[in-house]
């Protein structure tokens, strides 16, 4: 009735000036999701505990371009934080502030665009499905993250000629710089096993890896809402700079800590696949994100991977933890986990019996 009502209605002069860009919301519709769970039954998110606060092992990488004594306590340092808390955080990394200030830059002005123009920017940019938000697969308000992302794998934009805009040619510079970074740490990792190995230079090229840009939009209707559920990454390691907001909660002996902010260094954490690489030596831990109630956060996650059809094998002697699988055939298991159940499961999809 109301629609013919309207139809009418003699044709009359628009007097509402335009909805201009500004006016167009930027944040995606995250409350609609929440309520829509709320209206399905699930009254809130779970409780979360409270949790310390700590810094995470802090480790001087210039000491790898002293003398042999510093160098190897050095790598000796790495692989003790890879064993005992699965992260860490780096200084003099090599990374300069100019890239990282020019990516975070890049990141914010991307995410200020309007939510319709990001998910057209992304489809004509990217893959399908890299802009990301919420979880559209979520059944229950604890398995929501209060979040956006563009999850980029970087054969996107590396190699593909000239850069049509700053952002690609910035994701560009700032993965061959993080590239490198990362693969100097893999391969200390590997030799701290006592088995060198030539995966990392042969199959974890640029192209390969994932660029994540994390935006964390302030969540005022539940203190108890997760910027990102409680996940492990599926990298063989992941370089994390994140922003001076705090959040991020990682597990160790079975409590989680808060992990204290530091927007000067760069955190590593150690992925699924260096676990079974590793045949369970060095821990790809369970961490998530708390959001915050006033104020929105950044972080720009970099997943050093091999290409899809590269082998994991798990140790190098048995018993193995692991059975061997590719890279492509994790990332479908996860895939596959993500969208039927809401959540990832992870190596133990994996174990050897
Ligand atoms: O934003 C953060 O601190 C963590 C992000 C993260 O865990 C991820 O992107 O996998
Ligand atoms: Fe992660």
């Amino acid at each position: 009735m109301q629609d013919q009502a309207l139809m009418q209605e003699p044709a009359k002069k628009n007097l509402n000036p335009p909805i201009t860009m500004e006016e167009q919301p930027s944040d995606p519709p995250l409350e609609i999701a929440f309520q829509h769970l709320l209206d399905k039954g699930d009254d809130k998110p779970d409780e979360l505990p409270v949790v310390k606060e700590a810094e995470l092992p802090l480790i001087d990488l210039n000491q790898l371009q002293l003398g042999e004594s510093e160098r190897q306590a050095c790598k000796q340092q790495i692989a003790k934080a890879s064993r005992e808390w699965g992260f860490f955080q780096v200084v003099n990394h090599g990374i300069s502030r100019d890239i990282l200030d020019i990516m975070r830059a890049e990141q914010m002005k991307l995410f200020k665009k309007p939510f319709e123009e990001k998910k057209a920017y992304a489809a004509s940019n990217f893959s399908s499905g890299s802009y990301r938000w919420g979880t559209p697969s979520a059944t229950k308000i604890s398995h929501v993250s209060w979040s956006e992302a563009f999850h980029v794998p970087l054969n996107d934009v590396i190699g593909s000629g000239e850069h049509n805009n700053s952002l690609s040619s910035t994701m560009e510079q700032f993965a061959v710089n993080v590239s490198e970074l990362a693969q100097t740490l893999a391969d200390i990792l590997a030799d701290e096993t006592g088995y060198s190995t030539r995966i990392f230079k042969e199959t974890c090229v640029p192209s390969s890896c994932y660029l994540r840009l994390n935006r964390y939009p302030p969540c005022a209707i539940n203190d108890q809402m997760l910027g990102i559920i409680s996940h492990t990454d599926s990298s063989f390691l992941t370089v994390l700079h994140q922003d001076g907001v705090g959040g991020l909660q990682l597990v160790k002996n079975g409590e989680w800590i808060a992990v204290k902010p530091n927007p000067d260094t760069l955190i590593i954490n150690i992925g699924d696949l260096f676990q079974a690489w590793s045949n369970d030596l060095y821990k790809s831990v369970e961490h998530r994100v708390v959001s915050n109630p006033m104020n929105e956060r950044f972080s720009t996650a970099y997943f050093y991977c091999p290409s899809h059809d590269t082998v994991i094998q798990s140790g190098h002697d048995e018993p193995r933890v692991y059975r061997s699988f590719s890279f492509g055939e994790f990332q479908k298991q996860v895939k596959q986990d993500v969208c039927t159940l809401g959540y990832k499961i992870g190596l133990s999809r994996f174990l050897n019996n």
